[in-house]
């Protein structure tokens, strides 16, 4: 379980201030809230690229090599969608291995396109590489940032079924930050809601759906 306590980060006018919050181990979150309500910083600030002024992240003993996380914008190394996939094994001194090295192409609706330079694919097609990216050493613990924000619906419900797979086989911890409820809804056990900067609720999703307010509650009604 990841554990997040009293949690504070103040950038310019924004202030985050998150009392508690925990990740339970192996089930899938989703992690809500309006535009600029602090989502982002939050994950910066569990993934270590952001130092918080305050507070403590007890990782439950995982590694800083075991949580990955994929942005709404992923960065693509100026080199082929191959070298990009197999960067995070070079990172960790591991093998890459042909047939799931295939797998996740094939997936991904990347096949054939291995030597294509990264940088020059469609956005959805980068965020499909950044997803497979993200997972091909796998990580225990994951963020995926609006990351099916451009994808076809197709896509979408591939990648739901990868991740209900994987939850299947080898379960890991994901966090899934969604503006769009449908992305989310049916796939998340717990889902957290982010208020100016504030921790506002946890529950599972027919719990948030009672407690949101009015402005959520047309997305979020069951
Ligand atoms: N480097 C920065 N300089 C100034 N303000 C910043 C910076 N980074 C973030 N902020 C502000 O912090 C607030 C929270 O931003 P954050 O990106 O965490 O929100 P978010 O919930 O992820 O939003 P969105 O849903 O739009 O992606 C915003 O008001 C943003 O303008």
């Amino acid at each position: 379980m990841v554990k997040i306590i009293k949690l504070e980060k103040r950038i310019e006018n924004f202030q985050l201030d998150i009392k508690r919050l925990f990740l339970q181990e192996k089930k899938i979150h989703g992690l809500i809230g309006k535009n600029g309500s602090g989502k982002s910083t939050l994950i910066k600030l569990i993934t270590g690229l952001m130092r918080p002024d305050q507070g403590t992240i007890d990782y439950g003993g995982l590694k800083s090599t075991d949580i990955t996380f994929t942005t709404q914008r992923p960065y693509m190394l100026h080199d082929t969608v191959y070298q990009n996939l197999i960067y995070p094994l070079k990172l960790r001194k591991k093998m890459p291995v042909k047939e799931e090295i295939e797998k996740w192409l094939d997936q991904c609706g990347l096949a054939g396109k291995e030597q294509q330079f990264a940088p020059s694919l469609s956005s959805g097609e980068r965020q499909k590489l950044s997803f497979a990216r993200a997972l091909i050493f796998k990580p225990k613990l994951v963020f995926i940032d609006e990351t099916m924000a451009n994808m076809d619906a197709e896509s979408i419900r591939s990648f739901q079924t990868i991740i209900m797979e994987i939850q299947k086989e080898n379960p890991i911890t994901w966090v899934i930050v969604s503006h769009q409820p449908a992305h989310i809804d049916g796939l998340c056990q717990e889902v957290h809601l982010m208020e100016a900067g504030r921790h506002l609720f946890s529950g599972t999703p027919k719990e948030m759906g009672y407690f949101i307010k009015e402005g959520y509650e047309t997305q979020w009604s069951y």
